[in-house]
């Protein structure tokens, strides 16, 4: 590590105010900081990536750990000094390599350059504290274990039952690996593979997924040259099934109606190999500009993006499309793995408006697959509303029919499904929770 530590907690500082005091999104806060301190040693970057993504994981059991030994609860704390605790009872607990009287140090230190010097000895005292009883700690329950809202974990239950739902829960907290899918229509995935080891990558391949595998030991996605080439695609093993459940053949005129930042768009058009069209749209373009860039990195020719609100029927799209990929926004609580402030924000409440909105884009979008062509529902969430629900509604207000996916799945998954539709359940399944659902329009 550098010799001015402090500096490198007070970026995971600042990036946890940004995420959990400002409610702004912890992977574009965190990348915008990693962005900014590209000099720094990749030791240092990784202790940032660690620290921050950590606390985030950690944050309900870090909160319960702190009100057991602060007299001020973590509610009423200043908010600079509740995430200087927060950031340092993880590093106590969780970050082995870190001797505790440095984090003491280090959490005093900060908080005295941040001009709470009367709060110093308070900080000091809690995270002594933390670390002397750190051995005899007892959870209360599944939610502080697991640090999970007490709500998920119910709702879960009542779905899968009480092992499942702390299963989901448990899996959340495992270390997971980048997964990327490899563009096949660009250069074939053994080539790929060949070049990111000479380029010192460890690959692994899915067990469970064709044209999936993990990688590891690089420091930043740009400077992979498979990745800037556009032979790989950042994708999660669940995700890379939708477009591949579409049944998507040459030729194919393909709508994705919420295609930012273009994982499944970016699938459909290397399925295509080189032919058809693939439309991608989003809300703003802010939004198809994040398209766009994957289509400039992977130099694809048979995809364009169009910036359309999906909930506003678009007439000159009626009846167009022999695939829609309706991928919509969603709770997301499939990914909180990945990203841990989904569990900040989540409510019951929004994830009945989500569902809502869902139903309001189907009711539109539905109207753009041509009489015969697939429409590929999907979400990256646990939740029936969202899900199950919504898929049940397709098939009794709308014109389509189910379509069978078992002989499009993984052989490891064709167990999971049921006729139209699959739930991925990360812990039972090797992925992030997933939901897809497939129909056909009826002629
Ligand atoms: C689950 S993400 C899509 C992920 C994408 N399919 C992929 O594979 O990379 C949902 C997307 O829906 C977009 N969205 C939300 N409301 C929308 C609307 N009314 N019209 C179009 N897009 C919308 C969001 O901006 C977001 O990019």
């Amino acid at each position: 590590m550098t010799d001015n530590t402090t500096n490198i907690r007070e970026v995971v500082l600042d990036v946890l105010l940004e995420v959990l005091e400002n409610h702004n999104l912890s992977h574009i806060v965190l990348k915008q900081a990693l962005e900014k301190y590209l000099f720094l040693e990749r030791q240092d970057r990784a202790f940032i990536t660690r620290c921050v993504e950590g606390t985030l994981e950690y944050r309900i059991q870090i909160d319960a750990v702190l009100d057991r030994f602060s007299k001020v609860k973590t509610a009423k704390m200043k908010p600079v000094i509740r995430e200087i605790l927060r950031m340092s009872v993880y590093q106590i607990l969780y970050m082995e390599r870190v001797p505790d009287s440095a984090v003491c140090n280090e959490a005093v230190k900060l908080a005295k350059k941040r001009k709470f010097q009367g709060l110093s000895g308070f900080v000091n005292g809690v995270l002594r504290t933390v670390s002397r009883e750190k051995g005899k700690l007892v959870w209360k329950d599944a939610s502080e274990r697991y640090s999970i809202p007490r709500w998920m974990l119910s709702m879960w239950e009542e779905m899968y039952g009480k092992e499942t739902s702390e299963t989901i829960a448990a899996s959340f907290l495992e270390e997971r690996p980048l997964t990327v899918r490899f563009n096949e229509s660009i250069s074939p995935a053994e080539k790929t593979i060949g070049e990111l080891r000479d380029q010192g990558i460890t690959v692994e391949k899915s067990g469970t997924f064709p044209g999936i595998a993990s990688i590891r030991g690089f420091d930043y996605l740009d400077r992979v040259c498979a990745f800037t080439e556009g032979k790989i695609t950042v994708q999660d093993p669940s995700s890379s099934l939708a477009a591949q459940m579409a049944s998507i053949a040459p030729g194919d005129f393909v709508l994705d109606v919420c295609g930012a930042p273009g994982g499944k768009a970016m699938h459909a058009a290397d399925l295509l190999k080189g032919t058809g069209m693939v439309e991608a749209r989003d809300v703003s373009g802010r939004k198809t500009d994040l398209i766009e860039e994957n289509i400039m990195r992977c130099g694809f020719r048979n995809i364009r993006t169009n910036v359309w609100d999906a909930t506003v029927l678009d007439p000159s799209m009626v009846e167009q499309a022999d695939v829609v990929l309706a991928d919509l926004p969603c709770s997301g609580l499939g990914i909180i793995g990945k990203k841990p402030d989904i569990k900040e924000r989540m409510t019951r409440d929004e994830i009945k408006n989500l569902a809502k909105l869902q139903r309001e884009i189907l009711s539109v979008v539905t109207q753009y697959v041509k009489p015969g062509g697939t429409l590929v529902y999907s979400t990256c969430t646990i939740t029936e509303e969202e899900n199950e629900e919504n898929a049940d509604w397709i098939e009794k207000h709308l014109a389509f029919e189910k379509k069978r996916i078992a002989d499009l799945l993984p052989e490891a998954l064709k167990i999971s499904c049921e006729e139209n539709r699959i739930q991925l359940l990360p812990g039972l399944h090797p992925c992030d929770g997933f939901f897809i659902s497939v129909f056909k329009k009826k002629k």
